[in-house]
């Protein structure tokens, strides 16, 4: 009793393609009738057939999918399914399925219509009762681990092998980061070959391994990281902009020795005008550090104090290395007047627990790790016709199996951390714990962070520039959606499914994070989007500003050690032997850059923000909403591009078309 015209799109990624057989059928709100179609299900193709349906099915619901094998069993990535129904006046309404997921096994997959959410309380609840058997077979393969106390649950697995084929690399990306490693590994064997013969006494020393590809930045680096507006310039606009403050007063464990009276009236006048700012290091305070090869590792907890200047210039004005403590000698002032070594090698301890608090606290912690907390509960409590599930769901892509490979190979027992890092050995897990414990609902949230780190409305901070015009057009954009779906602040209010979310994030993924702002339920539209501009912008614009650095900063190790060898000076005699002494060694040094590089790439697969093929919406609203996404991340393209023109440095991490779509790497 109807003529149907019936596509199937098939994924175009390597493997997509299956040589089994798929059985459909187009479910109705009456009845249901199988399709016997005969698919090709060719990698990138869409296949196009016609059916005529003797039964009146009625309104069309679902479409299902069974897919069986003789012998081998190959699995199909299924992109959408697309029906058109032909009416009596030979206008077609086409209806969309999406899918966007591995069809594996011999199970049955129902596809939801794309407008099902609008309708769950009507057809008889079966959009409702569907979505609740997704939810029940979800929750069995996502399920919540506690991979060490005191950090956020992570997705149970305990190797990428584990995770659910939706949310693996595809093959491309998988050979891509293997093959890089090896690759990667094979330029440290070199490395090494090569400096065994040479003398690894001097700084210049460690030009013997910068070699290789490398950015123009950390060329520039290489060329100017003794230099102060250097050292402080990356407190701004560096791999790690997260940490640096206005002051507001002279921070109480600053003690300045009576004989540098002046440096005390400097630091006062400067905090009076303004222009006094601080990185203060202390949660790496009283954390073990490590033993490598026998040999143990030190680490520092320092607070730099800086000025701005009017050109914008962050310079340092002092340095100390360690928080006071009872019953010892106050801890020395490091000046930029003293001995060029002596402050080299103060700076050099500083930026080393740079890269702790960077790597631990700002990327794993503060974006990695609670990005997995959104996609497990995303994936536990929304069903697929959930709009906040489609639009959060590209933004989840890779992340489970990125992090999983970290908790197994990076942060491990005998990971990289364990290897090369003076935080590894456990203290790295303490960072994490300390971290976990402040992380604020508002520090992940670029208008109320940097309004408290009062780095509003300065020129040179283009970091807080970028972030913040990232964050209104991500916030637009989740508006636009949000308002599509919930007409007012009741409808979010009595939303089951969206609550039981926000409390799974919070209370559970989050382990009791109401505690320090992070909401347990949504009373209004307002604060749903805020939530869903915050999770959007940590996994895509937050990310690549922490991430992407990597490659620049931390080639030329000197400007980043991974750890450091010796005590931090508790004197101002320094020489060359002590900071070679102190400064990674050639393997350490080695295994740094390969690991940046392999962290920092460019990635091949990557999806520029806001660029998913994936259809999961139909209809003109959600494409208009999109477009003008797509539209303003453009304009912002254009103006990071006409500013990065006229300066010596360029700022480009929070470039659109740099940005990728979702923790990836
Ligand atoms: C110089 C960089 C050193 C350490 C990077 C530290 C933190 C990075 C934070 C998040 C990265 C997230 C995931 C990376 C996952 C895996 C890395 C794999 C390394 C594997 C090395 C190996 O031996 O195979
Ligand atoms: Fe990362």
């Amino acid at each position: 009793m109807g003529r149907y015209r019936v596509r199937v799109a098939t994924g175009s990624f390597a493997f997509s393609g299956s040589n089994n057989q798929v059985r459909l059928w187009l479910v109705g709100l009456r009845a249901e009738a199988e399709l016997g179609l005969r698919l090709r299900l060719s990698r990138g193709q869409m296949e196009d057939f016609e059916v005529d349906v003797s039964e009146d099915l009625g309104p069309l619901l679902f479409v299902k999918l069974r897919k069986t094998h003789l012998l081998l069993k190959d699995a199909w990535f299924c992109n959408h399914i697309t029906v058109w129904v032909f009416q009596e006046s030979t206008e077609e309404k086409e209806i969309m399925f999406p899918c966007y997921r591995w069809v594996q096994g011999d199970g049955i997959i129902c596809l939801p219509e794309a407008t099902a959410w609008m309708m769950r309380n009507e057809v008889q609840g079966l959009f409702q009762k569907h979505g609740e058997e997704e939810l029940e077979e979800r929750r069995t393969l996502y399920r919540w681990a506690t991979w060490k106390e005191g950090l956020p649950l992570s997705v149970a697995a305990a190797s990428e092998k584990d995770l659910p084929l939706d949310v693996r690399f595809h093959e491309g990306k998988k050979i891509d980061f293997e093959g890089t490693l090896a690759a990667g590994m094979m330029d440290i064997a070199l490395k090494r070959l090569y400096t065994l013969l040479n003398s690894w006494k001097s700084l210049e020393d460690f030009d013997q391994i910068f070699w290789g590809s490398k950015s123009a930045l950390a060329k520039r680096v290489h060329q100017s990281w003794k230099e102060d507006d250097f050292f402080g310039y990356q407190f701004l606009n560096g791999v790690n902009p997260t940490l640096l403050r206005r002051s507001t007063s002279l921070p109480t464990r600053l003690v300045i020795p009576p004989e540098l009276e002046g440096l005390q009236v400097q630091l006062e006048r400067k905090l009076q005008e303004g222009c006094l700012f601080e990185a203060d290091f202390s949660l790496l305070a009283g954390v073990q550090a490590n033993v490598i090869q026998g040999e143990r590792q030190h680490l520092a907890a320092p607070l730099v104090m800086l000025k701005m200047e009017p050109d914008g210039k962050l310079l340092p004005m002092a340095i100390q290395l360690q928080p006071p403590c009872s019953g010892s000698p106050d801890p020395p002032l490091f000046l930029p007047s003293d001995p060029s070594l002596t402050w080299l090698l103060a700076k050099a301890w500083v930026r080393n627990s740079d890269f702790q608090l960077h790597e631990l606290q700002a990327h794993l912690l503060k974006t990695h790790l609670v990005a997995e907390v959104f996609a497990v509960a995303t994936m536990r409590c929304l069903p697929g016709m959930h709009p906040i599930f489609k639009l959060l769901i590209p933004h989840l892509r890779y992340t489970l199996e990125i992090n999983t490979r970290a908790r197994t190979k990076l942060i491990s027992d005998g990971g990289i951390f364990d290897q090369v890092v003076n935080t590894g050995g456990g203290g790295h897990l303490d960072v994490l714990r300390r971290a976990t414990a402040c992380l604020t609902y508002r520090s992940l949230c670029p208008p109320y962070d940097l309004a408290d780190r009062g780095l509003l409305g300065i020129p040179s901070a283009l970091y807080a520039h970028d972030a913040l015009r990232l964050w209104d057009i991500i916030s637009r954009y989740v508006q636009g959606i949000v308002h599509l779906y919930y007409s007012e602040d009741k409808v979010v209010q009595s939303d089951p499914e969206l609550q039981a979310w926000c409390q799974e994030i919070t209370e559970i993924g989050l382990c009791g994070a109401q505690e320090r702002g992070f909401p347990v339920s949504f009373q209004s539209r307002a604060e749903l989007c805020h939530f869903v501009t915050m999770c959007i912008f940590t996994c895509t614009a937050q990310h690549s500003g922490i991430n992407q650095g990597q490659l620049d900063w931390y080639a030329w190790v000197p400007n980043a050690p991974c750890t450091m060898r010796k005590p931090p000076p508790t004197t101002k005699d320094v020489t060359l032997e002590m900071v070679m002494a102190t400064l990674p060694n050639v393997h350490q040094a080695c295994l740094q850059m390969t690991i940046a590089w392999h962290l920092g790439r460019f990635q091949p697969d990557m999806v520029p923000l806001g660029h998913h093929k994936e259809e999961y919406f139909a209809g003109p609203g959600h494409k208009a909403v999109l477009n003008r996404f797509q539209e303003d991340l453009n304009t912002l393209e254009r103006e990071i591009v006409a500013r990065n023109k006229g300066l010596d440095l360029p700022y480009y991490y929070l470039q659109p078309s740099r940005i990728e779509n979702s923790i990836t790497i």
